[in-house]
């Protein structure tokens, strides 16, 4: 259903428009290449790639963004808001937020150094928004063990190789001590001076909102570092750790750490395969006219 070349009649100009919104973001604030690769993921993982993430609450209705993996942690909303307002100019009415999204997804990771690839188009927008099924785990927790890590993409149709890859995404942006502030605590399989590093600006008590990067090496560039800091024991976030700790993942890690071009071949492969979760397509759903907001 979903296809390339979607708005090549209906809006021609669609993709130079995203590219230069996503551009001129991330030429603001470079981790906001980093919030809307994560914001289409976490609009994917929950009644698939249809904007639900982007409906904001209202008086009488609770969407996405306050369940708890959203809750003060998604950003990006007002950068998806201008780049419609854009669309809306040149095409009014024609082009779906949830591929929007999907657009400045594949466009933060080619801005920051990452490879890039054409995006299907066509998938139409929700009505509603689905506080429940946001918060019910689809979307895995930072204190994932691997096994849960493999069930939750499985269940959305992804492989072990598949979650290992997009796990890559963890090559830029930031986390909130709250999310890691166990395992540099309490965690034996971590790089000693690296938990220390991280214990400066995540104290045990208190602190919660402080940020660090996901990469401690290139935490602004997309490439393979985040590889070679597993192997290192130098992931931040247990989640992180547990692709390479002895388990079924740790050969697939090496491989990835060891070799850029096959991590963006595989990453291209699998971030197209979460673009296909569950489209609304045809008649379903809706082309809001407003991101925020069902028509
Ligand atoms: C494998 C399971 C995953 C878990 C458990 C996970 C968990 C997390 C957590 C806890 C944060 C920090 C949030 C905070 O502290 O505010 C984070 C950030 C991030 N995640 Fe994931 N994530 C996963 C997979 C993914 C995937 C598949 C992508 C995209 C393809 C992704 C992209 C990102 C990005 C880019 C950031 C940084 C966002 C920013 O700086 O604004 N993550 N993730
Ligand atoms: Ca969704
Ligand atoms: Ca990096």
């Amino acid at each position: 259903q979903l296809s390339t070349s979607f708005y090549s009649k209906t809006c021609p100009k669609l993709l130079p428009i995203v590219r230069s919104g996503v551009q001129s973001a991330i030429a603001k604030e470079t981790r906001m290449g980093a919030s809307l690769l994560r914001l289409h993921f976490h609009d994917c993982f929950v009644n698939g790639c249809d904007g639900s993430i982007l409906l904001d609450d209202t008086a009488t209705f609770r969407g996405e963004q306050t369940a708890p993996p959203n809750n003060r942690s998604v950003r990006g909303f007002d950068v998806i808001k201008a780049i419609k307002s854009s669309v809306e100019k040149a095409c009014p009415s024609v082009v779906s937020c949830a591929d929007i999204l999907t657009l400045t997804a594949r466009d933060s990771v080619n801005i920051l150094g990452g490879p890039t690839w054409e995006v299907k188009l066509g998938r139409r927008d929700s009505k509603t928004a689905s506080f429940s099924a946001a918060s019910s785990g689809v979307i895995p927790p930072p204190s994932s063990t691997l096994a849960n890590l493999i069930n939750r993409f499985s269940a959305k149709g992804l492989s072990t190789k598949d979650m290992v890859v997009l796990s890559g995404a963890h090559t830029i942006g930031l986390a909130r001590c709250t999310s890691f502030k166990n395992r540099i605590y309490n965690e034996s399989n971590i790089d000693a001076s690296f938990a220390k590093l991280r214990q400066r600006s995540c104290p045990r008590s208190g602190g919660d909102d402080n940020l660090a990067p996901l990469d401690v090496a290139t935490p602004k560039l997309f490439d393979n570092y985040y590889y070679k800091n597993l192997v290192n024991q130098k992931g931040l976030l247990h989640s992180d750790q547990v692709l390479h700790n002895g388990g079924s993942t740790d050969s697939l890690v090496e491989q990835y750490s060891k070799n850029d071009k096959i991590f963006d071949a595989d990453f291209v492969t699998a971030m197209i395969k979460m673009g296909d979760i569950q489209p609304l397509t045809g008649s379903q759903g809706e082309i809001r006219k407003v991101c925020s907001k069902p028509n």
